[in-house]
């Protein structure tokens, strides 16, 4: 059935974000705790690629990944972003009860055990582990500022600088307490090839660290400049799916 035959018949089934309504989320005691390891040598540059900025990594080799949890397999570590909203009050993706938060991380890695490329990856509805950590406003981030200190270099679309010896473990929460459900990619062309990985527990910010996300231009060099003020989608349909959290 092609998606324009049918409009009643849902062709999106799991599209992201989603609200986690925890009252409806289901424990699984067989997800295991998520094996994490990034080392700071991976991280190579920022790169501001318009609708916001990605620290990338070198995903060449399987020095940096992330396993268990609810994976098959380890899946390799490639860039993380941040969704952001216009102002203080809203800007996460996903929702928690209800519950909008400042803003989100993703840490975006692929399935290489099983595919030979990212690209090819994203074709396929295990190619993809993003872990998602909320923001809560409060103390000055120290690893978010040594960000914040390079983002005058890629100010404008496409632009980027070398950003090496970023230790990106230091930015998960200490409680490793986790949600989990099949979902697919926030921004165009939305593929649902995402395994989504929500950390219970936010790290901070603090309210000045995030006006400086809401600086950076959505336009080139070229063009009259403009703002990154939000980049975060609503909300979607959680349809037939069921959350699964790691905890009681
Ligand atoms: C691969 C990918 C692309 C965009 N976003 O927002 C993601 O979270 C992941
Ligand atoms: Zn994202």
């Amino acid at each position: 059935m092609g998606a324009s035959t049918s409009r009643h018949r849902q062709c999106r089934p799991r599209q992201s974000p989603i609200n986690i309504y925890t009252k409806k989320v289901r424990y699984d005691s067989s997800l295991k705790p998520l094996y994490i390891y990034y080392d700071p040598k991976s991280s190579q540059r920022l790169v501001n690629v318009g609708h916001c900025f990605n620290v990338e990594f070198e995903d060449t080799n399987d020095k940096s990944v992330v396993s268990d949890g609810p994976l098959v397999g380890y899946y390799r570590l490639r860039q993380c972003h941040f969704h952001w909203g216009a102002s203080d009050k809203d800007g996460s993706e996903h929702v928690i009860d209800g519950l909008e938060y400042p803003a989100e991380l993703h840490i975006v890695h692929w399935n290489a055990q099983k595919y030979p490329t990212f690209d090819e990856a994203l074709e396929h509805p295990d190619g993809v582990a993003v872990i998602g950590v909320l923001l809560k406003i409060g103390e000055t981030n120290p690893l978010i500022q040594s960000i914040i200190d390079s983002l005058d270099q890629v100010k404008e679309k496409n632009k980027e600088c070398p950003f090496t010896q970023f230790d990106l473990s230091s930015l998960l929460p200490n409680d490793r307490n986790y949600w989990t459900y099949q979902g697919s990619l926030t921004t165009t062309p939305y593929l649902e090839c995402v395994t989504w990985i929500i950390f219970q527990e936010a790290i901070p910010i603090d309210s000045d660290q995030l006006q400086h996300f809401r600086s950076l231009h959505c336009t080139s060099e070229a063009e009259d400049p403009a703002f990154i003020l939000e980049n975060h989608r609503a909300i979607q349909p959680i349809e037939a799916r069921v959350v699964r959290s790691s905890f009681k």
